[in-house]
């Protein structure tokens, strides 16, 4: 089934066109992954999904029209460009904000996604003493939590060393059932090629299938 919809999608600043005629589906459940250069067109392309942006043409999520006025219609977790974190605030306590606005989100599971992101040890620490590829665990734990249907996450892999990189292949395979339907931007093609279930490459501000 169709989850998500583009159909003739271009975005224009200042007389530049970013986004060209950009025409795809996405059925639930898939793990759909945006792979090309600095400057390519990737985060914009997310953000016209989420309605974060104006675009011309046609988009919708779950038969919904997606635009700045109806911003994704369907409850979605994301990381775009960088973590939104309160540095004055723990790990737990950034999280924490997030879940108060969410149902049913206990304290274990906050403290067991960020585990799981290897931040065992740091819960209670102030994110402000974080390292880079620390802090984006955060952010990628922020768009994790609760029960999303729609998961983007913009560059995760950024700051991530090697082992990080590997977990978070693993809690991305954990997190997708046939309901939650991510999102993914990279420049990495060792990365997108371990988890996408539906692969695009974006060639300045052309979004075609990725063949194999
Ligand atoms: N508000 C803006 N005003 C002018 N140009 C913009 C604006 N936002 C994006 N762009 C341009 O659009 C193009 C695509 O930007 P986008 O952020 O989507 O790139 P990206 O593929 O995500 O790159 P990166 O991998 O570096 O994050 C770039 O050339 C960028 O300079």
């Amino acid at each position: 089934m169709s989850f998500i919809k583009l159909e003739s999608v271009s975005k224009q600043i200042k007389g530049q066109l970013l986004i060209k005629n950009v025409t795809f589906q996405i059925n639930k459940g898939e793990i759909a992954t945006f792979e090309g250069i600095n400057g390519s067109g990737k985060t914009l392309i997310l953000k016209a999904i989420l309605g974060l942006i104006k675009t011309n043409g046609n988009i919708s999520i779950n038969d919904q029209q997606v635009n700045v006025k109806n911003k994704y219609p369907i409850s979605a977790g994301m990381l775009i460009e960088k973590p939104s974190l309160i540095e004055q605030l723990t790990a737990f306590q950034n999280l924490k904000l997030l879940a108060q606005l969410q149902d049913k989100i206990s304290d274990d599971d906050i403290i067991k996604l960020l585990i799981s992101l290897g931040l065992d040890g740091h819960i209670h620490q102030k994110v402000k003493h974080f390292s880079l590829g620390m802090k984006q665990k955060v952010g990628i734990a922020q768009a994790l939590l609760g029960n999303n249907k729609l998961i983007v996450l913009d560059e995760p892999t950024n700051a991530l060393d090697e082992e990080s990189v590997a977990s978070l292949i693993n809690i991305i395979k954990d997190f997708n059932t046939s309901q939650t339907t991510f999102l993914i931007t990279s420049h990495d093609s060792n990365f997108i090629n371990q988890i996408s279930t539906k692969p695009f490459i974006v060639r300045n501000g052309v979004i075609n299938a990725k063949i194999s």
